[in-house]
């Protein structure tokens, strides 16, 4: 395909490594960890700053209850997450302490990272963790989420926290060598690819979607993750977690792993902010007045305000406010479901309980959770 590109080596200051289930998990799992810890403490000697997006929870949760398979439900795998959790980072403290490194623990849903406010809180955090040489170990708390407000895996996590963060590099270690031309179990001929420019339909077409027995991404979400740290302009390579020495190879130029490009940034701020949040599965028009209050910035938006609910989506979700000329007015996240919407719009507040039976709050959408389009733009 294209001709793989040195990297920069000495540009890689600040990196996001997230590490797979099925690397720390199974016979070869504690030895991967202790191997992807010395390689952090190395990248850490040479000046490098390392945030770490650790997956395995529920894996980890699996080996301790002695269960072959995942459970299906959701509140069978936040069981499996809180079980496994704690040995999670036990065995990631243990690793780092042979180098003197202390670690933190960073539990996240995608509703802290959904909220500007809490986007930022969390940015100081790492930031201060960092600044005091610590490495911050994140991973989505899974006992608390919900499924509408899923981030959806950690590789789009760690996406996420290499843009919060400002990573000059997203590393993703999974149990693969690298991408191939095709899902390597169903098409054993498949070569891997070395190095890719854009993440476009044609390359995400080369992936199952469909992870292996204890992960929960998939090789799609590898690459919707690369595409999302490419908006940010920030490279990403896939490597082998496997390998022990994968990182340090990579750095150096040798052709390892899969490396996609970091391109112009295409967006900053808040309004890369809002790009890289779950995309906006649903729409509500809102009147005139709405509308106006919503331009002129400061004002949540009421139920009373809505006059059409289009698609679906659940609370905590991001949708798309137009006016009444269908003009896109900015992007909120709901505190109410589409059907909850559909049946309290254009009612008044004190009206909203007798309807429903309860209320979440008064505001459909929260002046905090919402961006004006006019706002985003030039940021
Ligand atoms: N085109 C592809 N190239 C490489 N691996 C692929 C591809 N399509 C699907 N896969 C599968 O994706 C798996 C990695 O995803 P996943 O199991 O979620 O790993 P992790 O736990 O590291 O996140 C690989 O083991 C491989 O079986
Ligand atoms: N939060 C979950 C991991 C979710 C996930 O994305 O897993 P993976 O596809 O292995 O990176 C856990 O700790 O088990």
């Amino acid at each position: 395909m294209m001709v793989r590109r040195p990297l920069e080596v000495q540009t890689f200051r600040r990196l996001v490594v997230k590490v797979g289930s099925a690397v720390l998990s199974g016979p070869r799992g504690r030895q991967q960890q202790l191997a992807i810890a010395a390689q952090i403490a190395a990248l850490r000697s040479e000046g490098r700053e390392v945030v770490l997006v650790s997956s395995g929870a529920q894996a980890i949760g699996m080996q301790k209850l002695g269960l072959t398979e995942k459970p299906r439900s959701m509140p069978g795998k936040q069981a499996l997450a809180a079980v496994g959790q704690p040995t999670l980072m036990y065995l990631w403290e243990q690793a780092f302490s042979w180098y003197d490194l202390k670690v933190a623990q960073v539990l996240l849903t995608a509703e802290d990272l959904g909220h500007r406010h809490r986007y930022l809180n969390a940015r100081q955090t790492l930031e201060t963790l960092l600044e005091w040489g610590i490495v911050p170990i994140i991973n989505e708390n899974d006992t608390v989420m919900v499924e509408e407000i899923k981030f959806g895996d950690n590789d789009q996590l760690s996406a996420l926290i290499a843009t919060l963060v400002g990573a000059d590099l997203l590393v993703l270690l999974s149990d693969i060598e690298a991408l191939y031309e095709a899902d390597p179990r169903t098409d054993p001929q498949a070569k891997p690819i070395p190095y890719v420019e854009r993440v476009d339909t044609r390359v995400l077409r080369m992936a199952g979607d469909s992870p292996g027995r204890v992960g929960t991404g998939g090789m799609k979400s590898k690459l919707l993750a690369a595409e999302k740290a490419q908006a940010a302009g920030i490279p990403t390579l896939l490597l082998p977690g496997t390998h022990p020495q994968s990182i340090a190879e990579a750095l150096r130029g040798e052709p390892i792993g899969t490396l996609f490009a970091g391109g112009s940034r295409r967006y900053s701020g808040r309004k890369l902010w809002l790009y890289q949040l779950p995309k906006p599965q649903g729409e509500v028009v809102v009147d005139a007045g709405a509308a106006l209050a919503l331009r002129q910035g400061g004002a949540s938006l009421l139920p009373a305000g809505i006059l059409e609910v289009r698609g679906q989506f659940g609370v905590g979700e991001a949708v798309r406010c137009l006016d009444e000329e269908d003009n896109l007015i900015g992007v909120g996240l709901v505190n109410y479901s589409a059907t909850e919407l559909a049946r309290i719009r254009r009612k008044k507040t004190k009206d909203i309980e007798a309807i429903l039976g309860y209320k979440n709050t008064d505001e459909a959408i929260h002046r905090d959770y919402f961006a004006l389009v006019s706002e985003l733009e030039g940021m």
